[in-house]
């Protein structure tokens, strides 16, 4: 006869309880691997398309076989050099320190020196252990993703990301003319006209983020950057959010935000974040700029980048930010209750389109400008006589003045707490691959695949030119041919 079945242990089984830790490093490695294999196909296509592109080319050159068989050699060697270049490990015994230029929430930024290029950068290393502790794995994958993905003039330029057991790096361009926070302590107030300019190309900066699909969630005056051109980028992604998880909130903490207790909480731990500002700023970590609708439960959108650059504009005219407090859980209470709060004095004598535009951005979201398309905000008359699609080619209001490529007089100064490179024992250890920061590693492909295809075409139009006049003429003369083939150039004339 049959036994009643026991009932299978899976059925009553309870779903197993995942560690935010244990969830966050799980999502990590999916990404790497979705993104692996996206790259991995993105390549085969590329490669394809590449080739096909070099082979219609040679063949509407009308090259002869050995011609065709010498330019295939000749790009296949670049392209070796290229992966060879790309696969050597970058480590912080290739940079120089030269100077501590700023201290975040969690490491230090120094002027260094690469050693093999001769390039000053910025490096910005991060304590790991620190970042995992206060659950900043997503967040630093996603400031390295946007930096390496953004390939435009508003975004830093990430040259370099790395890892080794304590610290991860990022060593970006170096901007010289320090932050936009270290401007505003200097001159207290600008004239609405210099305001104009900058929050323009604030305007341009955070759209070319948005265009990327990402929500910044952080623009605040310290996270604009100057360069040697008086123009702005943006830094710090730290807090970049890719933006169709709408419904996300800012931290993973304030996901159960349910009162402004919760709010009060959260600030408690952004005073972490220590900054070393002059003294009316120094107030550590502050929600300033922090749209309303990110701290509570409703999801929002990229618009609350435009509530950020709303703050910025008034702080830079009125000469302090709408919301500020000693406290920043107060802060936080007046960004809640902005409606009763946003004055903008009458002293500050500003024109009515500037309040104007601070009004129809420090405001609800769903009355806030931008929100059908950044093209709302351009046509804003406070933006009158501004030149958009040539922004970066007009005459900043301020030049820095600098004496060298690494000089940092634009930057506050800070004490060495720890020494650059690591302790002698650790030198050695054969870097075991860290779960936490998978695919960490970046490196600015200086001559990418388009670059070596244009050159290489370019160097075949070059070829026949000469190869067909010296046939007229019968004497080949190897003066002429471009460098890089004129080893072979014998080879050319074989048939
Ligand atoms: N590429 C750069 N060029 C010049 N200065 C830089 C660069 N990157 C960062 N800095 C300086 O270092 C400071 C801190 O950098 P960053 O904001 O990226 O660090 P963080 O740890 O995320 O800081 P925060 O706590 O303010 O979020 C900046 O305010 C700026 O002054």
């Amino acid at each position: 006869m049959d036994q009643p079945r026991t009932p299978k242990r899976a059925e009553t089984r309870e779903e197993p309880q995942i560690s935010a830790a244990a969830r966050e490093k799980a999502e990590a490695a999916k990404a790497f691997i979705a993104e692996k294999y996206s790259k991995k196909k993105r390549e085969d296509t590329e490669n394809r398309e590449y080739w096909d592109e070099i082979n219609k080319r040679m063949v509407e050159l009308n090259l002869s076989e050995t011609e065709q068989r010498m330019v295939r050699e000749e790009i296949m060697h670049k392209e070796a050099e290229r992966l060879r270049s790309l696969r050597a490990r970058t480590s912080i015994f290739d940079f120089e320190p030269i100077t501590i230029i700023g201290r975040g929430a969690f490491g230090e930024v120094r002027v260094v020196r690469h050693k093999s290029s001769g390039e000053i950068l910025a490096l910005k290393k991060m304590n790991k252990t620190e970042m995992i502790r206060k659950n900043q794995i997503q967040h630093v994958r996603a400031e390295r993703n946007v930096l390496a993905k953004a390939n435009n003039p508003w975004i830093v330029e990430l040259k370099y990301s790395f890892q080794d057991e304590k610290y991860l790096y990022l060593a970006m361009e170096y901007l010289q003319g320090g932050d936009l926070m270290t401007v505003l302590i200097k001159r207290d107030i600008l004239p609405q006209d210099e305001a104009k300019f900058y929050i323009a190309e604030m305007v341009l900066a955070v759209e070319s983020v948005h265009k990327l699909n990402y929500i910044h969630r952080d623009i605040k005056p310290d996270n604009v950057l100057i360069g040697r051109d008086g123009h702005i980028k943006l830094s710090d992604f730290g807090l970049c959010k890719l933006s169709d998880i709408q419904t996300d909130n800012l931290y993973s903490n304030l996901n159960k935000l349910e009162d402004e207790a919760k709010a009060k909480q959260y600030m408690e731990r952004r005073t972490d974040y220590k900054r070393n500002r002059a003294l009316a700023y120094s107030t550590v970590g502050t929600p300033d700029y922090i749209a309303p609708e990110v701290f509570g439960r409703g999801g929002y959108t990229e618009t609350v980048d435009w509530w950020s650059v709303g703050v910025i504009l008034f702080e830079m005219v009125v000469g302090y930010p709408p919301f500020f407090s000693d406290e920043p859980s107060i802060t936080c209470q007046k960004i809640l209750h902005w409606r009763n709060i946003l004055s903008i004095p009458r002293e500050a004598n500003l024109r009515h389109s500037t309040c104007d535009l601070i009004r129809k951005l420090v405001c609800d979201a769903g009355d806030r400008l931008g929100s059908h398309g950044v093209e709302e905000i351009k046509a804003h008359p406070f933006f009158n006589g501004i030149d958009w699609e040539n922004m970066r080619s007009t005459r900043a209001p301020w030049i820095p003045e600098l004496r060298n490529d690494y000089d940092s007089s634009n930057f506050d100064n800070f004490d060495e707490v720890e020494p650059f490179y690591p302790p002698q024992e650790s030198r050695k250890k054969k870097g075991k691959k860290d779960s936490n920061f998978i695919n960490y590693t970046y490196k600015k492909e200086d001559e990418d695949r388009a670059a070596i295809l244009i050159s290489a075409l370019n160097e075949l139009e070059a070829i026949k030119k000469t190869h067909s006049s010296s046939r007229q003429e019968n004497s080949p003369s190897q003066g002429s041919y471009p460098k890089k083939l004129m080893l072979s150039s014998q080879e050319l004339y074989s048939d």
